[in-house]
């Protein structure tokens, strides 16, 4: 059985070993069935892959960029992002949702900050800006594709290591965020040593299917044989 030290030895072997399908798998046979975060949240590069703990921010559309309110935070620029961003740890994910997509959520200053603090990556409920810059710092960051319309007099964030949802799916903080180039997930921080353990042997068993496959066996007799597809 797989194990690991730290959240060091553990990101590392998921980036390395494991991928959205065979943990989405696992998940669903648990009767996780809603951990999968919208489709159209995609990989800038087809490479990128996150593994990480979420750091949850909340964002909310906003219809002046300082407004004359009674709330407090309208009255800064972008709300509270720039003590989120500060506030982010080592292999922590910036993950940004609560907002119309009408804007970009993250940009190549955000994703600057967020290299330095040593973040797993960003996943937003929206859109990214700055696509030249983000993609030259390698950065994994994941979206709903490229628009430059800018969040400073659309939107701000107002909460941050809150719980989030995106499409019905709950962030808590805390919780493994894992995306690759087939969708980003969350496991839920109180199953995620079963789901990482049970994901690995799934991994294994499909290495082992797929040689069997590429030798010729038939795919009723590997099923019957592994019971894996
Ligand atoms: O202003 C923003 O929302 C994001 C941005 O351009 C950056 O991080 O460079
Ligand atoms: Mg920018």
């Amino acid at each position: 059985m797989i194990t690991w030290k730290d959240d060091n030895e553990l990101f590392a072997m998921m980036k390395k070993e494991l991928y959205s399908a065979v943990i989405g798998d696992i998940l669903d046979k648990m009767n996780y069935r809603h951990q999968f975060l919208p489709q159209r949240i995609q990989p800038m590069r087809e490479e990128m892959v996150v593994a990480g703990r979420a750091m949850p921010v909340l964002e909310a559309d906003a219809f002046e960029e300082l407004s004359d309110g009674q709330n407090p935070i309208m009255k800064k620029n972008f709300g509270l992002m720039l003590e989120a961003l500060d506030d982010l740890k080592e292999n922590e994910v910036y993950i940004c949702s609560g907002s119309s997509p009408s804007y970009a959520l993250v940009g190549e200053l955000m994703c600057t900050r967020m290299k330095i603090l040593k973040a797993a990556g960003a996943v937003v409920n929206g859109f990214h800006r700055d696509t030249r810059g983000i993609l030259e710092l390698n950065f994994p960051c994941f979206s709903y594709g490229r628009y430059a319309q800018d969040q400073g007099p659309r939107g701000k964030v107002i909460d941050y290591r809150v719980p989030i949802e995106m499409d019905g799916v709950r962030i808590n903080p805390g919780d493994i965020i894992f995306g690759d180039l087939d969708g980003v997930l969350v496991i839920p921080k109180e199953v995620e040593t079963e789901v990482i353990q049970k994901a690995y042997e799934k991994a294994t068993g499909e290495k082992m299917v797929a040689e069997a496959i590429r030798g010729g066996m038939s795919t009723v007799e590997s099923f019957a044989k592994h019971g894996i597809m």
